[in-house]
């Protein structure tokens, strides 16, 4: 599809509402307005816009557990299913105190986008619990997955919705889940999610590739920008799966990785911090700030470094109205989903701060989770040597593809990447006659 101007007769209500952008922005709102935003770039359906504003459907389900000291503690979980125009819903699976319908339902339209920007054929989904998993003992995370296994049971499934980890899960959550529904199935189904434990069928290299795919999109932006990796500074915001993974790949590849964070604060070296002897939240959480560095700074302050690059990579929403005029990086990299409002995208693009988005840069995690499907589906083991090779070559193209629409010179890297999403999504919407 190519680009073109929006006409007269597409405009409607969603032009309103996507100029409205006030503060706090749910991550519904915010997605909402990056896809009013890419469509004014695309010559596309309006009625498949009209749909793509909303999720096909949304599971909400009542999670109870017995707590270790013998008491019930109820919580609400979520799988927002966006979009299977190209294949079963996909997305992760997050752990924490603040998931929302909302949230859900946002972080689904971003996977829907990302798989169609890395032109896998899976569509969108996310889901979660709304609990702290730090207030909870493995044993009772292990009954909050079962039974959150058993709630949505009847929504997931290898060819129907696939979940994987995110913040808060990992491997050991997502084999709890394959178990628990494997159990009430009847059989072994290793494909019902990604990013088990290779032992059961997980991918190698799964758990490094988001980040791994940020590394990637980082050491791109800097050729792009005709920096040199070896003299670039990097910061990054969170250091669990996505940040930590970047964090060393970069300083192996020759970055100065100047400033790390977790949810205390973060370290700072101007001279360069040793990224493998700073444990990442899975080897040991909330361990950034007892890493001996000459400075510390509050995560607040490390989003305002003067740095080549910055990485958010953590939570969504912290490049704001409130700080975008105060961010000094000359690069942004999205290693979280939806780390920056509409607000603050405006003011980097006034400021003329490339923003490269999350549904390229992260986009390694659910890569590598279509090959661990594939793998899962054919019942055979890739080296870890073949899934770095893939995830490079999908990594590249899509990054070619990306830039290739960035070239033309007048839209963000957002929206680049949104019209290689959005143009394949309404085609196979088109393709099958729109209403899937
Ligand atoms: N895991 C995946 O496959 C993918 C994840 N993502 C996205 O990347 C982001 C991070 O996910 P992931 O790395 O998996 O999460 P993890 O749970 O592995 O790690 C989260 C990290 O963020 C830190 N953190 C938590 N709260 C804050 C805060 N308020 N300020 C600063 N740091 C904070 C944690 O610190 P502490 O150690 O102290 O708890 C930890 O270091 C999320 O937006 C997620 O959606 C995107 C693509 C794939
Ligand atoms: O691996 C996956 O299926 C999804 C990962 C994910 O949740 C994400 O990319 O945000």
């Amino acid at each position: 599809m190519t680009m073109a101007s929006k006409s007269d007769s597409t405009r409607d209500e969603s032009d309103d509402e996507a100029a409205d952008s006030t503060e706090p922005e749910s991550a519904l709102e915010t997605a909402r307005r990056q896809l009013y935003h890419a469509a004014t770039h695309l010559d596309i359906d309006q009625n498949i816009v009209e749909r793509l504003k909303h999720p096909k459907k949304v599971h909400e389900v009542t999670v109870p557990i017995e707590r270790d000291d013998g008491t019930v503690e109820v919580f609400t979980g979520y799988r927002a299913q966006h979009d299977s125009v190209r294949g079963p819903y996909k997305g992760g699976l997050r752990y924490h105190p603040e998931v929302t319908r909302d949230e859900c339902v946002g972080l689904g339209m971003w996977m829907t986008w990302k798989c169609a920007v890395m032109d896998l054929p899976f569509g969108g989904a996310k889901g979660g619990v709304a609990v702290n998993p730090k207030e909870l003992s493995s044993a009772e995370k292990e009954r909050l997955t079962r039974r959150f296994a058993q709630e949505i049971r009847g929504a997931i499934g290898p060819t129907v919705d696939i979940p994987a980890p995110d913040m808060g899960t990992n491997p050991q959550t997502m084999a709890w889940l394959m178990d628990a529904y494997s159990m009430q199935e009847g059989e072994t189904i290793p494909g019902v999610v990604t990013g088990k434990p290779p032992v059961i069928g997980g991918s190698k290299g799964r758990d490094e590739a988001p980040g791994r795919s940020v590394a990637i999109i980082v050491r791109e932006a800097i050729k792009h920008y005709e920096k040199d990796i070896n003299e670039a500074s990097v910061a990054i915001q969170g250091y669990g799966s996505v940040g930590s993974n970047a964090a060393r790949l970069l300083d192996d590849w020759g970055a100065n990785i100047v400033a790390v964070s977790d949810v205390n604060g973060g370290v700072y070296d101007t001279n360069g911090l040793d990224t493998h002897s700073i444990p990442s939240h899975h080897e040991e959480p909330e361990a950034v700030m007892g890493h001996n560095a000459p400075e510390t700074v509050t995560n607040a302050e490390l989003l305002e470094l003067d740095v080549d690059v910055l990485v958010p990579a953590a939570l969504g929403n912290v490049l704001t109205a409130e700080n975008a005029e105060d961010v000094r990086a000359d690069i942004i990299v999205e290693g979280a989903n939806g780390p920056t409002t509409s607000e603050a995208d405006r003011i980097f693009t006034e400021r003329g701060i490339p923003v490269i988005p999350d549904i390229l840069a992260n986009a390694g995690g659910v890569t590598v989770s279509y090959f661990e499907w594939l793998q899962d589906i054919n019942r055979r083991t890739w080296s870890l040597e073949r899934v770095h090779d893939e995830l490079e070559e999908e990594m590249l193209t899509a990054w070619d593809v990306v830039r290739d629409e960035f070239t033309d010179g007048e839209v963000t890297w957002r929206d680049a990447a949104y019209i290689v999403a959005l143009s394949r999504i309404a085609e196979a919407h088109e393709a099958r006659g729109l209403w899937p």
